[in-house]
């Protein structure tokens, strides 16, 4: 068995703060959402399946390899594979973020493939972004509870866009976003519930 480092326990301390967080908000009902953090030898501090991400203990995070495969003998998220692929993807992610908030519903019900983000002062909460003067897209994809095959969707559009991606949205699901840090994928988790929902407003649920 793995033995966890303090890097481990300061991760896992930020997932679950972040936790409490995102659940004040409402965007982690019922046990859903997900979150990990990279460690610096490559493994992965993950959330246990099943447990309320609002109300996370020290032992409900849980040291995975970059593979997926479980190190310490507990049962990872069930959408583990759709973390990993973003850390081999971008070794600059950190911190990857999983939540299920009615904006996020909401918003692939109103856009179907995709919602563009564009001249908003709150852009600028994405690395790399210092203009409003600019636009970004987020894809939106079906859900699927075949992760490795909802897993292939996203890799085929990461294969095929080289603009900066900061997350997408799974329909009827949640959305995935990412970063350098924790706090970086909190910040763009927080920015993305809010351009969802003015753009909610703006377009209008009543077409939905
Ligand atoms: C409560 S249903 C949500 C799950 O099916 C899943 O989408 C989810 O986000 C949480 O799964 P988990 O295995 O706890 O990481
Ligand atoms: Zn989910």
């Amino acid at each position: 068995m793995t033995v966890k480092t303090d890097e481990f326990f300061r991760k896992a301390d930020q997932l679950i703060a972040a936790g409490r967080f995102i659940d004040s908000k409402g965007w982690v009902p019922a046990t859903s959402g997900n979150f990990s953090a990279k460690l610096s030898d490559g493994n992965i501090a993950i959330t246990v399946s099943g447990r309320h991400k609002g109300r996370l203990q020290a032992d409900d995070i849980m040291l995975i390899d970059s593979k997926g495969n479980s190190l310490d003998g507990k049962k990872p998220s069930a959408e583990t594979l759709l973390h990993t692929s973003l850390y081999q993807r971008f070794p600059d992610v950190q911190a990857v973020l999983h939540p299920h908030s009615i904006n996020a519903t909401l918003t692939a019900r109103l856009f179907k493939h995709e919602i563009v983000l564009k001249d908003y002062e709150l852009l600028k909460a994405f690395a790399g972004i210092n203009t409003h003067e600019t636009r970004i897209s987020i894809p939106i994809f079906g859900n699927d509870q075949d992760i490795p095959r909802l897993a292939d969707k996203v890799e085929n559009y990461l294969d095929r866009h080289d603009h900066a991606v900061y997350g997408y949205i799974i329909a009827g699901h949640g959305f995935y976003t990412w970063g350098a840090s924790v706090d970086d994928a909190l910040r763009h988790l927080e920015a993305l519930e809010f351009l969802f929902d003015v753009e909610i407003r703006l377009h209008g649920v009543t077409r939905l």
